[in-house]
């Protein structure tokens, strides 16, 4: 559903991603992982044509993405940032908000107030509905822009490390959300983590990027200590405990 062919982007001189080839199907849940300033950003804008590539192509089911219209993309990609700004706008506004790809006229149909209350509802925000975004709390925000993009029934939803604000019940809280769109709603869910062990935990797929590249891709083959020490620069071990596996650094003593 989603092949990103050969992307190429530089900021001016500077070459961020170079020959980015991956594919992902509907329902997929992929983490993008890699060091601070490895591209992850510039690569997610990119698909979400937030960025103009310098080459290379993205297609969404076959087609250019390019080739749609911004209300065409809007109804097939839903894009959640690592920052974002608020307006004195309630949550309940800031959700209503994302299903504006869905608007047939001027006034929300039952169908669109359906959707934001089973946004609230899923995202544990009934009782802030009527807060302003002002009065809320960073990971609260969180929760709400995630609500948004989720309203706007994407096929696919990208998210710039949309736990980092919050706290690990909350981290967990919207993973498993995440992982539920993914399976049951058929959304393709890329996300952006550096937690690996939480990355593990949640999917299918690993894109690792450095040095302007997709240095490795795959399932859970691809989470060996030789891939992440090269890929992050620290010693790490892989270690199995039952069926889980987990990345544990090795920090030597100060
Ligand atoms: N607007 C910009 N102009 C110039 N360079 C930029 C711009 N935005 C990002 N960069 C540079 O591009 C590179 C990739 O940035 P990007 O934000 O994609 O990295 P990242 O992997 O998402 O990092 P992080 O994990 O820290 O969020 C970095 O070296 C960054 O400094």
């Amino acid at each position: 559903m989603l092949k990103v062919d050969n992307l190429e982007f530089s900021f001016k001189d500077f070459q961020v991603l170079n020959g980015i080839c991956f594919e992902a199907r509907r329902g997929e849940f992929v983490s993008i992982l890699g060091n601070n300033g490895a591209g992850k950003s510039t690569l997610l804008k990119c698909i979400a044509r937030l960025l103009k590539p310098k080459s290379g192509v993205v297609l969404i089911d076959g087609k250019d993405a390019n080739s749609f219209s911004l209300h065409q993309l809007s109804k097939s990609v839903a894009y959640v940032p690592q920052r974002y700004t608020t307006n004195r706008i309630t949550v309940y506004e800031a959700i209503l908000l994302g299903r504006k790809p869905h608007f047939t006229g001027l006034i929300p149909s039952s169908e669109d107030l359906e959707k934001v209350e089973m946004a609230l509802d899923i995202f544990g925000l009934k009782h802030l509905a009527f807060r302003y975004l002002d009065e809320i709390s960073g990971g609260e925000l969180q929760k709400v822009v995630i609500a948004r993009a989720f309203v706007q029934e994407p096929k696919v939803l990208l998210l710039d490390e949309p736990i980092n604000n919050l706290d690990l019940k909350n981290q967990i809280e919207v993973l498993k959300i995440l992982k539920r769109l993914s399976m049951q709603e058929g959304i393709l869910v890329i996300v952006i983590l550096h937690d690996l062990n939480l990355a593990i935990r949640f999917s299918d797929w690993f894109i690792f990027i450095k040095d302007r590249k997709i240095f490795a891709s795959g399932g859970k083959e691809v989470i060996r200590a030789d891939i992440i020490s090269k890929v992050y620069g620290i010693d790490v071990k892989v270690e199995k405990h039952g069926d889980e596996i987990f990345v544990v650094p090795i920090v030597a003593a100060i």
